[in-house]
């Protein structure tokens, strides 16, 4: 039997500013070209990494053990692949288990290890499903969260926090048992769609007979060449107004829980949202404008000329009229006076085998410290949202997002210690 192969695919490609790093060139002031690269290894007396030309995507790692989880204030990624899971098990002491198990899993994913250990063994089943080997981890990040079903199935209801509850029902809400709910959920995030499914696929595999898949979305998000805000599947930039994720004291009004076991965690809200392209393509540009009430081009507010610039919706023209339509998305989100920190991501998964149409939208995702944040912005856009033309919300879910985890703890730690 030939030795197991504890192959890190990280060490396959490295960024320049990495192989820096490690070897201290960067520190000495030596100037090195990207050609040059290979031969600093070698002086280095090492070779395990390789070198790799420059890339934007090079620089891949993020960070698992912190404060607060990943994939919340993390840069937004290309590529999501959400799952939503119901446990097959009744018992608290199961869920500690799983958390303690998935734990270094899930730190091994994001340092772009394989699960566990490789062996050349073709008798057993390998320990990793193998598709994202010799695989840049491309900015992979992993967050868990646990849903209100969850604490009732466990028998632990007095650990749910009262913000923890299926989301109300909203007027126009079509949704569909296949994409609503579930006890758990794993939202990977990365720069690559098979790293990102890759990570789910073993985290449940590893959980094989405790835990299944309820319901799983794939998404996307594209960037302009100039790394600005990434446009929707409407072609509208989608992101502009959202707290700033450097500025933690913004969050902390936002986006961080303050107390209980949930402290540094956070409540995300997913809603699977089907965009009719169809009637879209057939509308004018001038009543898409008006749907947000910014320009499609540069994202601009009605009234000004550049994406970011600030507006007032309140402001009227000289007719007296709201400059922003006062039915515009923008409009009714921005009067609602809630904030959330929006983190969605397209998806185009084929075709509505009953009308023919493209099975595309938005799978939105927003963090908020209060799952009331969502609830009073969906309000306000109610029954007058010019986009509800346009839309159907088919699937919905929260979940209480864990705070970070510091090293020898693991992931929920503080709700198992909870009484
Ligand atoms: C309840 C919360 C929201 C849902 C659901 C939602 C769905 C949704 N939004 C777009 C496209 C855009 N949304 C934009 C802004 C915006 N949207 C929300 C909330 C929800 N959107 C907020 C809070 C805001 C910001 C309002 C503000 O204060 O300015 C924009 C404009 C650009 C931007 O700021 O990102 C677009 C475009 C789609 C397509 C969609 C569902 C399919
Ligand atoms: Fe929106």
């Amino acid at each position: 039997m030939t030795e197991p192969i504890d192959e890190k695919w990280i060490n396959k490609k490295v960024s320049r500013r990495d192989i820096l790093k490690l070897t201290g060139v960067g520190a000495a002031g030596v100037a090195i070209g990207a050609t040059s690269l290979g031969g600093v290894i070698k002086a280095m007396g090492s070779d395990v990494f390789e070198p790799v030309a420059d890339s934007t995507r090079a620089i891949n790692k993020v960070d698992f053990y912190g404060k607060y989880q990943s994939g919340i204030t993390t840069p937004v990624q290309t590529n999501i692949y959400f799952a939503s899971l119901d446990v097959l098990f009744t018992s608290k002491k199961d869920l500690q288990e799983l958390f303690q198990k998935w734990t270094p899993l899930v730190e091994r994913l994001m340092n772009g290890e394989l699960m566990v250990d490789l062996t050349t063994n073709t008798r057993i089943p390998t320990g990793d499903t193998g598709e994202a080997a010799g695989m840049d981890v491309a900015n992979l990040s992993i967050t868990i969260g646990v849903g209100p079903s969850l604490f009732d199935k466990l028998g632990i209801s007095h650990l749910k926090p009262a913000e923890l509850k299926d989301l109300p029902h909203f007027p126009k809400d079509q949704l569909q048992k296949e994409f609503t709910g579930g006890d758990i959920c794993i939202q990977a995030c990365a720069d690559d769609p098979q790293v990102a499914f890759h990570a789910v696929r073993n985290l449940v595999r590893a959980a094989s007979g405790k835990v299944e898949i309820k319901w799983s979305q794939a998404g996307f998000n594209s960037f302009p060449a100039d790394g600005g805000t990434p446009r929707n599947l409407f072609a509208f930039k989608d992101g502009t107004v959202n707290p700033t994720i450097t500025d933690e004291k913004d969050l902390n009004k936002v986006v961080w829980v303050d107390k209980g076991w949930l402290k540094d965690g956070t409540y995300l809200v997913a809603r699977k949202i089907q965009m009719h392209l169809e009637t879209w393509d057939r509308t004018s540009l001038k009543d898409q404008e008006a749907t947000f009430g910014r320009y499609r081009d540069s994202g601009a507010p009605f009234g000004k000329t550049k994406e970011f610039d600030d507006f007032d919706v309140e402001a009227k023209d000289s007719k007296g009229e709201y400059i922003m339509p006062d039915t515009s998305h923008v409009h009714l989100a921005r009067k609602s006076g809630a904030r959330i920190l929006r983190r969605s991501y397209s998806y185009a998964s084929g075709v509505m085998s009953n009308t023919g149409e493209h099975d595309a939208g938005l799978i939105f995702i927003s963090f908020q410290k209060d799952p009331a944040q969502f609830t009073t912005v969906q309000n306000s856009l109610g029954r007058l949202d010019k986009m509800n033309e346009y839309i159907t919300h088919r699937g919905s879910a929260v979940f209480a997002c864990f705070p970070g985890v510091q090293k020898g703890s693991y992931l929920g730690e503080a709700l198992f210690n909870a009484v």
